[in-house]
This record gives C-alpha cells, structure tokens and sequence, in this order.
C-alpha cells in the first residue's frame, strides 16, 4: 500500500520542502513540527505529492512507487467522485455538478507521527478543518483521529479496511454552508508510529472561479471568494493562518451573503477548553 511504501523510499531521492519558502514546488517531505512541549506539539512529517491528472503526477520515480500511486489513485478518484455525486443529488444538483467545479486535482499527503513520550500533554496536530475539497484518511492501526461533534470531542474508532472521509472546505464553501467541514485533530501514540495516508481533492485554487458561479449558480456568491494563497492554505493547519481564514470567511458572508447563509451564522461556538486554541470554522455554521 502506498503509505507503507513510502518508508523505503531513500531519502536522497525526496526534495526536502521548506515550508517557509511560498515559491517552491509543493512535492517532497517537510519536518511541520518538531517535539515542543510548551506548544503541546508533537514532532509530525509530512510528504506531499501531486497523484493527479497524470500531467502533473510527481515525483517520476521510484517507478514502482508510482504505479503503486497510479492504481490507488483509480480507486481515490472513483470513490471521490461518488461522494461528490451524492454530494451534489443532496443540493439537488446535477451529479456530476460538484466534480466538475472541485474535482480536477488530487494531492497525496502522508503524515507520519513518531512514537512521543508525553501523549497525555502533546497533540499531533491542533484541531483545524481542512482547506480541500474532500480529505480521504487511510489510516494504520494506531488510533489518534478525534472529531468535534456538539462540542464533544469524539474519537474515531480505527477499523481496518476502512476510508474515513471528511468534508473540507472548499465543499463547505460551494455548498454555502449546507455541508459541514469538520472540525478535527490528532494525538500521538507513546510507543507506536502513527501513519497514515490521505488523498485530497486540491481545490484551493479554484476559488474565486467562474466555474463555481456557473454550475452551482444558486447557493449564493458569498462563498466564492478567498484572500488566501494556495501555499497559506494547505499549511493552514497552523493557527494563525486559520484565524485569518475564518476572519475572511466571515466577511465574506456578512459582505456577500445571501439572507439564507447569512441565517447559517447562528451556530453556538465550540467549547474553548475542549477544542484547546480558538474555535475554527465550525462556530459559522448553521447547526
Ligand atoms: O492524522 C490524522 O489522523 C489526520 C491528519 C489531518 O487531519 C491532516 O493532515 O489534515
Ligand atoms: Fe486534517
């Protein structure tokens, strides 16, 4: 399988990204996070490479990793692209009109967590949405993925064989708010390495799009607009990136907003203690 393939990939043969450089190509490994116990943060790396369309699929070689990534891709996309058809019936849409605004490219993402003497305290990665269209998470058997639901923290129930899915943002976005992007984080294991795999739909850069205002004409404008960069946004799993999102998000509806998903602000914001920095995205929703 893919994420355990890539642990033998030498590294040598890997472009190390520096996440603090917004020019450079978006396809190699990152350290996010080393060990710091006064942020409660857990040492996390990551790969990312492009799977999709196959014009843009990197790296080139090892050429046995990317026939591995070529057959998952299939089933990536052909799960991906039924989800957004159900997704596109629930707005009384034509099926195919959400893959035709979102659905172009797809990004693979590892995170690898490494096994972390403090779990009680340090978390993988702070609660935040995902600024994709969908995320796929194909996980190893560590648990460690807990979602918000009603200000409950709940944890994700590892079963093998399974694909978690989660709603993201941009899906959020198109959908004004009908469908949810989910508020969720990660913990750390004190013996075990976490890994896991999770295929993005990498629809970022389509907002503002043309695209999105033609076929999806009646959920409202207000949605459609982003100050953000594709690079700020694929690392907005940091705080203060987040903050400013959601900063945005919010002008956009109280700017643009149609009197229906201007209602969509009435949702009660998350439990601070629970969720640990500031509330994200979810409080705007409707409930
Ligand atoms: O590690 C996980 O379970 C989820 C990772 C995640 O949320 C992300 O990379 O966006
Ligand atoms: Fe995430």
């Amino acid at each position: 399988m893919v994420v355990d393939r890539h642990h033998d990939i030498p590294s040598s043969r890997v472009p190390i990204i520096d996440l603090s450089n917004p020019d450079q190509e978006l396809g190699g490994y990152a350290r996010k996070y080393t060990l710091d116990l006064e942020k409660r943060r857990g040492t996390v790396d990551q790969l990312f490479h492009n799977i999709w369309p196959p014009s843009a699929v990197n790296p080139k070689n090892p050429q046995d990793y990317r026939e591995v990534n070529a057959e998952c891709t299939k089933h990536v996309k052909m799960l991906s692209e039924k989800i957004m058809e159900w997704l596109s019936e629930g707005l009384g849409l034509r099926r195919e009109a959400i893959n035709e605004v979102v659905g172009g490219e797809y990004l693979l993402n590892v995170n690898y967590y490494p096994p972390c003497p403090h779990p009680d305290v340090i978390r993988g990665l702070n609660p935040h949405t995902d600024v994709s269209g969908l995320t796929l998470l194909i996980t190893n058997e560590i648990p460690g993925f807990q979602v918000f639901k009603d200000d409950q923290l709940i944890e994700v129930e590892y079963i093998p064989f399974t694909v978690i899915v989660n709603i993201s943002d941009q899906i959020l976005r198109l959908s004004s708010g009908r469908y949810k992007s989910v508020l969720h984080q990660t913990t750390v294991d004190k013996e075990r390495i976490r890994m896991l795999g999770l295929p993005k739909i990498r629809s970022w850069d389509l907002f503002p799009s043309l695209s999105a205002k033609t076929i999806l004409p009646n959920l409202g404008p207000c949605y459609t607009r982003t100050t953000f960069t594709a690079r700020e946004i694929c690392y907005s799993q940091d705080v203060e990136v987040f903050e400013r999102f959601n900063e945005s998000f919010e002008a956009e509806v109280t700017d643009e907003g149609t009197p229906e998903s201007k209602n969509c602000n009435t949702r009660k914001p998350i439990s601070k203690t629970c969720c640990g920095p500031k509330p994200f995205i979810m409080d705007k929703l409707c409930s």
